[in-house]
């Protein structure tokens, strides 16, 4: 007889901006045993930084596989799960004279990545958790997940320990990218410039795309005990392999540092699949805590 599914866990959704995107999932797992390392798994969607119908909620399916299975079930303390402002999407128009500021979808770049900064931070300063977290990003989630790591202040962004603001910030013990885009330029090229427009709304002129983009920004990644995870379906039809590939080389060269990087390319399914119709986000999550378990 199958196993009977493990009860449901309680679920909260915490505001950390005034915006109706500014928001933050929560998913407790009632850890009786504090014996164990346990982390909590943050996941930032993807949507192509303007999808309105991929929100928070999209981490469910792969939650429910975590929980599925027994060695990373045990190493996970809770579940969160970023909303973030989008940009505005030609499918689903706003009008900005109707539309209250709080409601309207007309975010850009960096709007999204301080949105999951101040999530992060949000969540750390309520549940306290420090670095024992690992940090998940599908598809435009993934490139965000780097972002929040790129150095270059000038060229970049901020990040920094050192830079005004973030002196208070932790940084996650891993970063998980899956399906990522990391060379804005190099993906759009080879998909004829499909992704323009997207692209464009999330970060205006392609002439600012390169300083954005994690695999093509100035500065570079140092070495460090981070954890950095790359994971890819070949069978993905909208984001390619070469983003990946050339992602891990872009962090090997910086850092020089073979053993910080993990890089999984047998993930299957399409590129929503890996969320919504299989376990493969449950699998890099289980990888990762198998790695830094270990390891540590
Ligand atoms: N559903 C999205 C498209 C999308 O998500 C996407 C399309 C091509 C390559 C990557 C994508 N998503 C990345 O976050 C849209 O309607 O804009």
């Amino acid at each position: 007889m199958a196993e009977p599914p493990p009860p449901p866990l309680p679920y909260a959704v915490y505001q950390y901006g005034s915006h109706e995107l500014q928001r933050v999932g929560v998913w407790d797992v009632d850890s009786v045993d504090s014996e164990r390392q346990r982390y909590w798994i943050i996941y930032i969607h993807g949507g192509a930084w303007r999808d309105p119908r991929i929100t928070h909620r999209t981490f469910e399916p792969s939650i429910a596989r975590i929980r599925d299975d027994a060695f990373a079930s045990t190493h996970v303390a809770a579940f969160a799960s970023v909303d973030y402002r989008l940009s505005p999407h030609p499918d689903f128009p706003q009008d900005p004279a109707a539309t209250p500021p709080d409601r309207y979808r007309g975010a850009r770049h960096p709007d999204h990545l301080d949105d999951i900064y101040s999530a992060v931070r949000y969540l750390q300063n309520k549940f306290g958790f420090g670095d024992k977290y690992i940090l998940v990003g599908h598809s435009a989630g993934a490139t965000m997940a780097y972002q929040m790591i790129m150095t270059d202040k000038d060229t970049g962004l901020r990040r920094n320990n050192q830079l005004d603001g973030f002196s208070d910030f932790v940084f996650p013990t891993a970063l998980c990218g899956v399906e990522g885009i990391y060379d804005f330029h190099g993906l759009n090229d080879r998909v004829n410039g499909d992704y323009a427009g997207f692209l464009t709304s999330a970060f205006g002129d392609p002439a600012g795309w390169d300083k954005a983009a994690p695999m093509k920004c100035g500065g570079t990644y140092p070495a460090s005990d981070q954890l950095w995870v790359l994971a890819h379906s070949p069978e993905d039809e909208l984001v390619d392999m070469p983003e990946t590939e050339g992602m891990a080389q872009r962090l090997l060269k910086d850092s020089g540092n073979e053993r910080q990087i993990l890089l999984i390319k047998d993930l299957k399914g399409k590129h929503d699949d890996v969320w919504q119709n299989n376990d493969s986000v449950a699998r890099v999550v289980s990888q990762t805590l198998r790695y830094i378990v270990e390891v540590s």
